[in-house]
């Protein structure tokens, strides 16, 4: 199947790299379009969708879903194509040099120049490694948390040491009746100031444990109990819990890259005197976001921005050579002019 309709540039992934990619390239005249293999974009803040994020510049506390929704507001500015459930499987070129982006459905996208925003990778939660873990997903063993109230005044118990498990210890400790957090090691893997948060609030820490056993409730499917394994002593506890969480890190599949045609090596697998950190070895192929790794890059939103504007003004250039090397700010676009005048006249009216 084909889809023979020319973009200018395409952005595979929807997270926050590939949304502002996409605001950007539109800001920037290009005709754009995204390919999500989620059935939404947002990308990974899906995984925390009720926790506050403070660090993102101009935007106080915003909660992981409402920042979805500005996101998301902002990409669809110039009203790109989007399509969700659509799997990048791998990346060729044509003889006429543009970009054929092939799919698990079947279909093929083609592209002058593209943008990966793929982050990590499609994120799958590292499951339990317990017999009989699964049938417990619909009920009360959680790999994300989706909502806050189903933990009120519940007792949980989390699994992990790391950045997610002691992030959410801290935001279910003034939610949940009693949090417990096992972790195998013994000390937490996570920011300095969320472990002394945590470590001196009422979350019970208990190190060198292991969650080995899951208890279901008599002819429910429900975890009723957990038992938990000192790997140091091997002595064995039980806890009576209302809420399992585990955060044992993700399975990242990075098949796109090892199974396209071209040789995509990211710039800090061959950065060449004079390139940019966004560039690839691929011509016209470019990245941003958590999938790009250079000195002092940041793996958090503020810095996908940065790599989001980075990457499409290299697009531009590559379409446009003559075109400038950087846009120029937002407000003396002259596709803003129009809107910033109604802006103004409601702010004047109001
Ligand atoms: C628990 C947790 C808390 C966090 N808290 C903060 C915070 O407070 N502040 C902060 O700044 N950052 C935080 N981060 C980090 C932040 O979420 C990431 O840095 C950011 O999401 C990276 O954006 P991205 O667009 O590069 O990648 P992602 O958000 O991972 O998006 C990539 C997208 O690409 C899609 N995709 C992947 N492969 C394909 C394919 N082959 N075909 C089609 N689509 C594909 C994925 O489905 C996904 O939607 C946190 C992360 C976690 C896990």
């Amino acid at each position: 199947m084909e889809n023979n309709e020319l973009y200018d540039v395409t952005i595979i992934g929807g997270g926050p790299a590939g949304l502002f990619s996409a605001f950007y390239s539109g800001l920037r005249e290009m005709k754009v379009k995204v390919l999500e293999v989620q059935n939404r974009l947002g990308g990974k803040v899906h995984v925390y969708p009720e926790k506050m994020i403070w660090d993102i510049g101009a935007l106080t506390p915003i909660s992981g879903e409402k920042l979805i929704e500005q996101m998301t507001a902002q990409a669809l500015t110039f009203d790109p194509t989007i399509v969700l459930n659509e799997k990048v499987t791998s990346i060729s070129k044509n003889e006429e040099g543009q970009f054929i982006l092939h799919t698990e459905s079947g279909v093929e996208h083609y592209s002058k120049t593209v943008i990966l925003a793929i982050g990590g990778g499609i994120l799958n939660p590292q499951r339990l490694e317990i017999e009989i873990a699964e049938k417990f997903e619909v009920a009360n063993l959680n790999y994300t948390i989706k909502s806050l109230k189903r933990f009120k005044d519940k007792v949980v118990v989390i699994s992990g040491g790391g950045h997610t498990a002691v992030d959410w210890a801290n935001e279910l400790e003034p939610i949940a009746k009693k949090v417990y957090l096992t972790y195998r090691k013994d000390a937490l893997n996570a920011h300095e100031a969320q472990v002394s948060q945590l470590m001196n609030s009422s979350v019970e820490c208990l190190f060198h444990t292991e969650l080995t056993r899951l208890i279901a409730a008599p002819n429910r499917e429900v975890i009723q109990q957990v038992e938990l394994k000192n790997n140091m002593t091997g002595e064995v506890q039980l806890l009576q819990i209302d809420e399992v969480v585990v955060n044992h890190g993700y399975i990242r599949e990075k098949k796109l890259l090892e199974e396209s045609d071209l040789d995509i090596k990211m710039a800090n697998e061959y950065f060449v005197e004079g390139s940019a950190y966004s560039e690839t070895s691929v011509p016209g192929l470019y990245a941003a976001g958590d999938i790009v790794s250079y000195p002092g890059k940041v793996h958090l939103i503020a810095g996908a921005f940065q790599d989001a504007v980075n990457a499409v003004n290299k697009a531009k250039r590559f379409i446009e050579p003559d075109s400038r090397e950087t846009g120029i700010v937002s407000s003396h676009n002259d596709i803003f002019k129009n809107r910033n005048r109604k802006l103004v006249e409601q702010i004047v009216t109001s």
